[in-house]
Formats: structure tokens, sequence, C-alpha cells
């Protein structure tokens, strides 16, 4: 027997008495000519479906961990991590090289709501590791928000401790709630006004429906109804009373929403009885897009940008609206601070991390 690091010791154990048991080093297959690499890996806990493998290799007799009081092993701390941050509507996959997928078990689209203080809490501890997608992302059914990943193959059993602690706080301070969760995104039935002279004659096809209606049908919504005025405050106003009496669950006026004097969007909307949120936010593309409530029902105001680049800040406030959240003035302030899409994020995949 020899001692490892943090009092973990070396055994050797004969290959039949192996099964359960964590292989202390990389275990080696040479076939001449064909093949020279790893069989097993360091860590692996041996099946009993490896013992023929193991004796094809010549292995009677093979080292294996033995952990030390206190310590774990990468898969069962990995695994206890995740149990620790698995919620309602989450499932986890089986720990595998000290790794933990936590996905999504619904069958909706769902917005992934992270507390980033409780992630930088957990890998504030050090050895352990939490990766999460940012919060107001959009899950998949069946996605990952998040995986547990332990550094060394075994790591003191306090500081998965440490984890469901920290976990356990917010819980008690949240009605149980944990720091990663989901909220599913609602069906939604969206009334649509397309504003613009030159589409109302005919002059030019309408390009904004076909592009809303794919946002808004990949987070699983219909625009129910779309309607069509040219550049004339009045018409526009009576057009969202008219939205507004259908009893949709939101509504999306489209164009004129910036400078030029035909830009009549945001007056009407404001006209039309709307609580302005704000007009204005500042992210790159989508800054002209406006967000307001008209009798509680949202209200937004597309800028032809939204028709054009892939990811604007009407696909970040979406999916918010639809998982029920109100959003106030803070929500579109704080949305500066990387929000500029450029073409150099989109090809570094910055942007890219919802649909
Ligand atoms: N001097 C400034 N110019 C612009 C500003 C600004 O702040 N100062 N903002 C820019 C930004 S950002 C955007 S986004 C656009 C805003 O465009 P609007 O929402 O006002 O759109 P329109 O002026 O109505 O149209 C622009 C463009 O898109 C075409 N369009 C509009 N609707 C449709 C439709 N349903 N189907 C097909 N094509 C459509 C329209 O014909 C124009 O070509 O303004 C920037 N400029
Ligand atoms: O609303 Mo515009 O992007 O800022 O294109």
């Amino acid at each position: 027997m020899s001692e490892g690091k943090q009092g973990t010791l070396l055994k050797e154990v004969p290959v039949r008495e192996a099964v359960g048991l964590v292989l202390a080093h990389d275990l080696t297959q040479i076939i001449p000519g064909q093949f020279k690499g790893r069989l097993f890996k360091k860590g692996h806990v041996v099946a009993e479906s490896d013992i023929p493998k193991l004796l094809d290799i010549g292995k009677e007799h093979i080292y294996i961990l033995e952990l030390g009081d206190g310590e774990l092993h990468e898969d069962d701390a990995a695994g206890r991590m995740a149990l620790a941050l698995k919620d309602d509507g989450l499932l986890l996959t089986e720990p595998h090289e000290g790794k933990v997928a936590v996905k999504s078990a619904l069958d909706v689209p769902a917005l992934a709501v992270i507390e980033p203080d409780v992630v930088h809490a957990i890998n504030e501890l050090g050895e352990i590791a939490l990766a999460t997608l940012r919060t107001h992302a959009v899950v998949m059914p069946g996605g990952q928000l998040a995986a547990t990943r332990v550094i060394p193959l075994v790591v003191p059993e306090a500081k998965v401790a440490a984890v469901e602690e920290l976990v356990a706080e917010y819980r008690e301070l949240h009605g149980g709630r944990g720091p990663i969760g989901l909220k599913p995104l609602r069906k939604f039935r969206i009334g649509m006004l397309t504003t613009g002279g030159e589409v109302f004659s005919g002059r030019i096809e309408d390009r904004f429906g076909p592009a809303v209606r794919r946002i808004v049908e990949s987070l699983g919504s219909e625009i129910a109804e779309q309607r069509f005025s040219p550049d004339d405050r009045q018409t526009i106003v009576k057009e969202i009373h008219y939205l507004r009496q259908q009893s949709y669950d939101m509504i999306v006026v489209t164009g004129g929403m910036s400078v030029d004097p035909d830009d009549r969007t945001p007056a009407a909307i404001a006209e039309a009885g709307a609580r302005i949120v704000n007009y204005g936010t500042p992210m790159l593309p989508g800054s002209m897009l406006l967000m307001g409530y008209l009798d509680g029902i949202p209200i937004m105001g597309l800028p032809g940008c939204v028709m054009h680049d892939p990811y604007t800040s009407f696909n970040a406030l979406l999916p918010r609206i639809l998982a029920g959240d109100v959003i106030d003035r803070r929500d579109i302030v704080t949305m500066g601070y990387g929000g500029l899409l450029t073409a150099q994020t989109w090809e570094t995949g910055i942007g890219k991390r919802q649909p």
C-alpha cells in the first residue's frame, strides 16, 4: 500500500474483486499495428463488464484508490452537488468523468432563472465548479442549463457539504426554490399591427410578419392576427384599440419606430393609453424598441432591425414576457451591459446564447 494525495491510499486488488472500486491510474492497451492508447481512465469505477477486458490486457491485479476519511470520488461529489441543486422541472444526468449535466425536464421552452451570487459563491470554494447559462436564457425541452464538475479526482467532502449548505440557505430564503430553476414559457396569442405606407399600399412585400412569426413560434407562441396600417397616427391608435378588444395576450406594433416624420408608432402607442416603460432600449441592434403595458397587457413597438438582424432586444425580452415577468425600467436599463451585439460577437458565439 502506498499513500497518495490527501491521505488517499493505493491498494492492490485482484481484478475479479475490483467491481465498484476506483482505478488509481490510466490503463493502456496495445494491439500491435492497430491501437495503442488508454483503455480505462484513472478514476474509472470498475464494472462487471470491464473484468474480461482487464484480463485481456494482462491485469490479474490492479491498483485501486481507497479514499481517505472525508474524501469523495469526483463522480460522487459532482452527483451530490447536482442533487443539492435539483428543482422541479430539472433532471440530472448520471455522473461521468466528474461531471453532471442539469437539464430541462419540461416539454415546453423555458426561461432559465439563475442566481449569479450563489453560482459565484460555489465557485469561490475551489476544486469544484458550477457552470450555468446566464439568467433569462431560453432553455428548450431537454436542453442543458448547468453542469457541476469536480476538478481533482478526489475532493474533500467538506467542499460538497459547503455547496449543500449554500443551496439550503438560499432555499430557506426563497420559499424552497433553488438558485437554478426554470420558468416555463406560456403560449401567448399575440396581435400584431404592421405600420408603413409602403407595405400598406402593396408597394413592397411585408417582411416583418414572417420574421416576428418565426421568433414567436420558436418559443411556442403564435401570432393570432396581423393587421396593417399606413403611417397615420389616428389609424394606428384605432388599430391598437381593435387588437386590445380581441383579448390577445400581447400586442406588437412594427415599423415607424425611429426619427423620420413618418415614424408615428411611439406616439400612437402612448396615445392609445399605454403606460410606457421605456422608449429606447440600450441594446444594439434593437435600440429603438419600445416596451409598455396597455391595461396590463404587454405592448411593444418593434424597430426595423427585428426584421433584419438575427438577435435583437426583442429576442432578449420576449422570453421573459412569455414567462410572465413584468418588465420594469430597471430591466431595460441593465440590458446595455453586454447588450452590444456586433458581427464579432456573432462570430465568437457570444451573441448566440439564445435561439
Ligand atoms: N437618423 C436616424 N436614423 C435611424 C435611427 C436613428 O436613431 N436616427 N435608428 C435606426 C434604427 S436603430 C432602426 S432599427 C431603424 C428603425 O426603423 P423603423 O422601425 O423606424 O422602421 P421604418 O423607418 O418604418 O422602416 C425602415 C426600413 O424597413 C422597411 N420596412 C419597415 N416595415 C417593413 C415591413 N413590414 N416589411 C418590409 N419592409 C419594411 C422600410 O421600408 C424601410 O426600408 O431606423 C434607423 N435609422
Ligand atoms: O432598433 Mo435599431 O437596431 O437599434 O436597428
